[in-house]
């Protein structure tokens, strides 16, 4: 199989990106450039595939003419280009690779840090019946689920490692210690019902955390 991807298939997904890109950041989910996001594009087999990433160290508020890149299964870009790909193109490539998803959506929130910081020694962020479930289409009453939790490490190859032991087949996200989540779908209209979904949940779990002390 060879990674050549359609010109069509590349704006695409690039347009998509920035569609997403600019509705998260309204809702102020990139404070200090922090944050990534990504579309995979083409075909997938779990050793060859590749997406759409954005590029490192932009201001994620703000649209310009080259803030996306296309890499393969490796984090390598896969077309000439000026532009860096994520620092943490790396935990993508490992979630494409254990889930075959179709997108990626990594935010750094404050709900998501204190969840992450208050249950990371458990290392699972546990919800028990809140109707939100149903956004990860997990549909039994008072369903309990646990959200994992990897730590946060300086080394973003060492981060990846832990990603594929730490995913759980129900659950479309990962949460990284005191740094953010990454919450995946089969496209980016899925990915993004999940982003949403787990950030309400973390704000309630840290919510019901304060009301039982
Ligand atoms: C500027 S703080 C955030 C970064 O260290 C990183 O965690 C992040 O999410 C953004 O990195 P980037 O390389 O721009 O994709
Ligand atoms: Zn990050």
């Amino acid at each position: 199989m060879s990674l050549t991807i359609r010109l069509e298939d590349k704006q695409q997904a690039f347009e998509e990106l920035r569609d997403i890109k600019t509705y998260l950041a309204g809702r102020n989910w990139f404070p200090g450039t922090s944050g990534n996001l990504s579309i995979r594009v083409g075909e997938f087999t779990p050793e060859q595939f590749a997406f759409a990433v954005t590029a490192s160290g932009k201001d994620k508020s703000v649209n310009t003419p080259s803030d996306y890149l296309l890499v393969d299964q490796s984090g390598k870009p896969i077309e000439a280009t000026g532009l860096k790909p994520s620092a943490e193109t790396l935990i993508h490539c490992e979630i494409y690779r254990a889930t075959g998803a179709g997108a990626i959506f990594h935010v750094h929130t404050v709900f998501n840090n204190l969840v992450s910081e208050l249950y990371g020694d458990r290392g699972s962020v546990p919800i028990d019946g809140v109707e939100l479930i149903k956004a990860f289409n997990i549909w039994e009453e008072e369903a309990q689920i646990e959200i994992p939790i990897v730590p946060n490490y300086a080394e973003i190859p060492r981060i990846a490692e832990l990603v594929e032991q730490a995913i759980l087949p129900r659950i479309p996200g990962i949460l990284i210690r005191k740094h953010g989540i990454c919450a995946w779908g089969a496209n980016a209209f899925e990915a993004k019902r999940h982003l949403e979904a787990f950030e309400f949940l973390f704000e309630y779990a840290y919510r019901l955390a304060l009301l039982r002390k």
